[in-house]
């Protein structure tokens, strides 16, 4: 798949228990971040609780965005995740964003697909077009408001 990568530099600051970036899912293929020793991130567990992430030094977070999820028919999650700062020090992250380039097609691979376990869950879709619906709703479920069967 032909796809492009973003380069993003995150600063947070040192305001205690404020959510400083609301709850999302990424619309990309995959996320990967490293952040400095100022823990923040968080991630929507299935029972609908937050659970922090504790990323160890040197080590880097991956997160599966909306592409992903829907290229894999939904078998990878596309984890609801935010970042909530808790005080002492400003928190910087480093991200690299994949994601398809406009004029991919996000299909389905049949293999992934079969008539018991795994029907098909989303339809093929031009990439572009998603972002663009995306970028008009805003709606954190864009993708299976788009693409979902
Ligand atoms: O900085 C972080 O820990 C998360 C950033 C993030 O979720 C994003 O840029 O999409
Ligand atoms: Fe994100």
């Amino acid at each position: 798949m032909k796809s492009c990568t973003q380069i993003r530099l995150n600063m947070y600051n040192t305001d205690a228990n404020k959510s400083a970036y609301n709850g999302h899912t990424d619309k990309d293929t995959l996320t990967v971040l490293c952040q400095n020793e100022v823990q923040g991130l968080q991630m929507l567990s299935k029972s609908g609780k937050w659970v922090d992430v504790k990323i160890p030094q040197n080590c880097f977070v991956v997160i599966v965005g909306d592409a992903l999820k829907a290229w894999s028919n939904g078998r990878l999650h596309a984890a609801t995740h935010r970042v909530m700062m808790s005080g002492e020090k400003e928190r910087f992250t480093f991200g690299a964003f994949v994601a398809p380039k406009d004029e991919m097609k996000i299909e389905v691979p049949c293999r992934l697909v079969d008539d018991k376990i795994h029907p098909l869950r989303y339809r093929p879709f031009n990439y572009g077009e998603f972002f663009n619906f995306f970028a008009s709703i805003r709606n954190h479920n864009a993708v299976d408001v788009f693409a979902g069967l």
